[in-house]
């Protein structure tokens, strides 16, 4: 086999790393918090020249046993998966003083959906949009035939590659649907994004690919409301439910509203088959809502318009 220097020179080697080590890591900067740990950017410079590439390494949160487990689950879910929407696994990086392991993927430099369309907003149109939802829309097909779903499907997981490119990311709360069900029953919920689940999410803790087109609708309501922070849905479900509080617990109070058939307003300048779209992702039983596939394609009709 190729001498340590010589294998860090072969682009081959480059690619298929899979176990990077620790002492080659220069950290950079932190990119965010995910489930279970926070990310940050490093270099992966085994030569010390700073020719090494840009990675972005998910650190596990110290200590938490149970979170070890579920890291590691999280480490290969993304290791199956292989699309071009979705952030793609590059290896691990065990460091042995801690006992603890990273996760390294491909480092995205635009960052999260959220803090692009913020700064970007001007720039970005409808078609852009379209673009983007599709490219999300195919992922979450492609997760679909793998039996994964989501579960924290939101901007804030929407992480943008270039102007014309974004990915899936952050695996911490995926689920493999078992063979013989149609959902997967979640025992301990955690601290969830309740203004991102659908109602039996909510109220049974069941989670399926349609509770994950009902996910999808919120995002495509934050794309179309540019990830504006005071659009937000979290904003506008308390604004709806501020108003009728009764001690009863907000997630109750937000199963009311969305049996009541209050949903989140059109954004502003959304165009009304867009929004009619997210209406239809937002059916309150699961089989009154569209596959991804037919989102798929109603997506494709709008951007040829
Ligand atoms: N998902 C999820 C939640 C957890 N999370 C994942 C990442 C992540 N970020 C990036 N890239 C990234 C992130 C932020 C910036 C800037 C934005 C302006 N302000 C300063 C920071 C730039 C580029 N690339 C990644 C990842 C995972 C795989 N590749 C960050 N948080």
């Amino acid at each position: 086999p190729l001498p340590d220097r010589d294998r860090a020179l072969s682009p081959s080697h480059q690619q298929d790393q899979s176990v990077y080590e620790e002492r080659h890591l220069r950290y950079i900067s932190p990119l965010g918090k995910g489930n279970f740990g926070s990310v940050e950017l490093c270099r992966y410079d085994p030569l010390g020249d700073n020719t090494g590439e840009l990675i972005a390494v998910k650190k596990l949160q110290p200590n938490k046993q149970s979170n070890l487990e579920d890291f590691q689950k999280e480490i290969n879910t993304i290791r199956s998966l292989h699309c071009d929407y979705i952030v793609k696994y590059r290896g691990v990086c065990y460091s042995m003083g801690r006992l603890s392991m990273s996760l390294v993927m491909e480092y995205l430099p635009y960052g999260s959906l959220i803090g692009y369309l913020e700064k970007n907003r001007q720039h970005v149109n409808n078609r852009r949009m379209l673009l983007f939802a599709s490219q999300i829309c195919k992922g979450l097909e492609y997760l679909q035939s793998m039996r994964y779903v989501h579960r924290d499907l939101a901007a804030r997981n929407i992480l943008v590659a270039s102007d014309t490119l974004v990915k899936i990311a952050d695996f911490g709360l995926t689920k493999i649907i078992p063979f013989d069900k149609e959902y997967y029953r979640v025992t301990h919920p955690g601290e969830s994004p309740i203004f991102w689940y659908a109602p039996e999410s909510i109220t049974e803790s069941k989670f399926s690919h349609k509770s994950d087109v009902w996910s999808f609708g919120v995002v495509l309501h934050e794309l179309f409301s540019y990830c504006e922070h005071n659009r937000n849905p979290k904003r506008l479900y308390m604004q709806e439910i501020g108003n009728d509080m009764q001690g009863l617990s907000i997630s109750m109070h937000l199963v009311d509203i969305l049996k009541d058939n209050w949903r989140l307003p059109a954004p502003p300048l959304c165009p009304p088959r867009i929004y009619s779209m997210m209406t239809t992702c937002w059916g309150y039983r699961a089989e009154e809502r569209p596959t991804f596939s037919t989102l798929g394609d109603q997506i494709e009709t709008s951007i040829q318009d």
